[in-house]
This record gives structure tokens, C-alpha cells and sequence, in this order.
């Protein structure tokens, strides 16, 4: 079977730090990303989203290599933490970019636009502005946006960072839903800085630390901290200082 992603050898360098990443990432696997500010897992998304070149190595994205691919025809689909949809277009307008980037769409398409408004909670918003919305209704506008592109690859960067506990927890089981509800889901990489998001979500969890991945497991044993006294200090069940 293909892999989702693989970065193999890729090195970074920004001002002063250094980063070097190894990773492969599954077909329809749920991939979480934790780490201390700063360890580097932006620039992570950067490079696989195409923000960033490497100055080693290579990166391939559902086999193909990415090297020379600009950002916009990579095969993937991006959520940040906020700013994911166009102001001056309504909400039907901003999902149906999704699937019609110059807006002409068909019947066929407003059904599937209204389909996928509908699967994350939003029937009847299609004529509101994303500024008439709450943000947990934005980032499902987003979500409706790229799960209606069907890209074999989703990166989300912090997408529920604004919201509090337990909005974050339904947009995880929207996004949990809408895979369910496709023959193939897209293989995540969700970078967060909420480790109990990864939990009952995300396959594998990698930890990064000082530019690369320093410890990368099932999400449950890497979240338990025993295999690497890092991951532990970082949750804070190691005293900094402290002997594990
Ligand atoms: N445009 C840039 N120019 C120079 N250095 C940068 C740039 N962007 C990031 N860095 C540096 O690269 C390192 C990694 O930054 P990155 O944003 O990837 O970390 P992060 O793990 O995403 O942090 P956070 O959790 O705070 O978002 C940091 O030392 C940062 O200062």
C-alpha cells in the first residue's frame, strides 16, 4: 500500500536551528504532532505543505516526490487555526471552493456542497459570512471545505487551538465522522499543543523536540512518557531537573 507521506533525510535549517526529519506516515492514518514551542513542528507542516524547501532529502506525498511541486498542486488540504475561509464569500461560496475554484458550480456540486454543510452541523448557514459565525462554526465550514477536495493527505496546524475544551472535542468527532464516512480517509498529521486531543483520536502521536522527532509511538504508550523521559518532562509528569 502507498504511504500517505514520507520524509526521508529531509533537513531544514532556520537562523539557528537545525532540523533533520524521518518519518512515514500510513495511508488513512491519524498522525498527531506534540512538542515544545519552538521544537519545530510548523516548519514540519512547511515543508510537506510546500511553504518550505529542503535543503536535504526528499519528501513524497501519496508516492510521488513533492520536490519542484508548488504548494497549490501538492495533493493535500491544509487547516490553520484560523483565517481558513474568505470573508466577502458566504459559507456555501467558501466550501464550494473545495471542489470549484472558480465557483461555477453545477447542480451535482451544490448537492454535494450542501451534503458536506449538512455532515458538519452547518445546514441552513450557506448564505451567512464567515464575520456572522462563531469560531467553532468557521473551522467546520473549513473542515466541510477539505473533506469535500478528497486529497489523500490533511494537515491541520493547531485547528482548534481558539476553541475550549469541549468545542474541541466535537470538532475531533466531526472529523472523526466525515472519515468514517469515506471509502479512503485522508491520513492526518495534526499538530497541537493539547496531547489529550491525540487520545482516542490519533493512531500514532511523534513527539519533536530541538528539530526532529525524538520519540514517535502508539498514542497511548507515547503519551504514557515511559518510553522517553523528554516526552514525560514535556507533559509535566517529570519535574524539570528530575531524574526519570
Ligand atoms: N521564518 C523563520 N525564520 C527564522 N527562524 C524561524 C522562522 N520560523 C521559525 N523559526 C525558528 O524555527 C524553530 C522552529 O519553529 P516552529 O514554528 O516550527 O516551531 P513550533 O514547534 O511550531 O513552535 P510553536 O509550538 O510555538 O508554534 C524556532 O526556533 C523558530 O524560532
Amino acid at each position: 500500500m502507498k504511504k500517505a507521506l514520507v520524509l526521508d533525510n529531509v533537513r531544514f535549517a532556520h537562523g539557528g536551528s537545525e532540523m533533520h526529519f524521518d518519518l512515514a506516515v500510513e495511508a488513512g492514518e491519524w498522525l498527531a504532532v506534540i512538542g515544545p514551542s519552538g521544537a519545530g513542528k510548523s516548519t514540519l507542516l512547511d515543508l510537506v505543505a510546500g511553504f518550505a524547501a529542503p535543503s536535504a532529502g526528499t519528501i513524497a506525498i501519496d508516492g510521488r516526490a513533492m520536490a519542484g511541486v508548488a504548494p497549490a498542486e501538492r495533493p493535500l488540504s491544509i487547516v490553520f487555526q484560523d483565517n481558513n475561509l474568505f470573508p466577502h464569500l458566504d459559507v456555501f461560496h467558501n466550501v464550494a471552493l473545495g471542489i470549484a475554484p472558480d465557483l461555477r458550480v453545477a447542480a451535482a456540486d451544490r448537492r454535494r456542497v450542501e451534503a458536506a454543510l449538512d455532515a458538519v452541523g452547518l445546514a441552513g448557514f450557506g448564505k451567512r459570512r464567515p464575520a456572522e459565525m462563531s469560531g467553532g462554526e468557521r473551522q467546520r465550514v473549513a473542515l466541510a471545505r477539505v473533506f469535500l477536495r478528497d486529497r489523500p493527505l490533511l494537515l491541520l496546524d493547531e485547528p482548534f487551538a481558539a476553541l475550549g475544551p469541549a468545542l474541541r472535542r466535537e470538532m475531533l468527532v466531526i472529523l472523526t465522522e466525515l472519515r468514517a464516512g469515506r471509502a479512503e480517509p485522508p491520513a492526518i498529521v495534526m499538530v497541537t499543543h493539547h496531547p489529550e486531543d491525540a487520545v482516542g483520536h490519533a493512531d500514532r502521536t511523534a513527539f519533536l523536540d530541538a528539530g526532529e522527532i525524538a520519540a514517535i509511538g502508539p498514542t497511548r504508550r507515547l503519551l504514557a512518557g515511559d518510553d522517553d523521559p523528554r516526552v514525560a518532562r514535556y507533559l509535566g509528569t517529570i519535574a524539570p531537573g528530575e531524574r526519570p
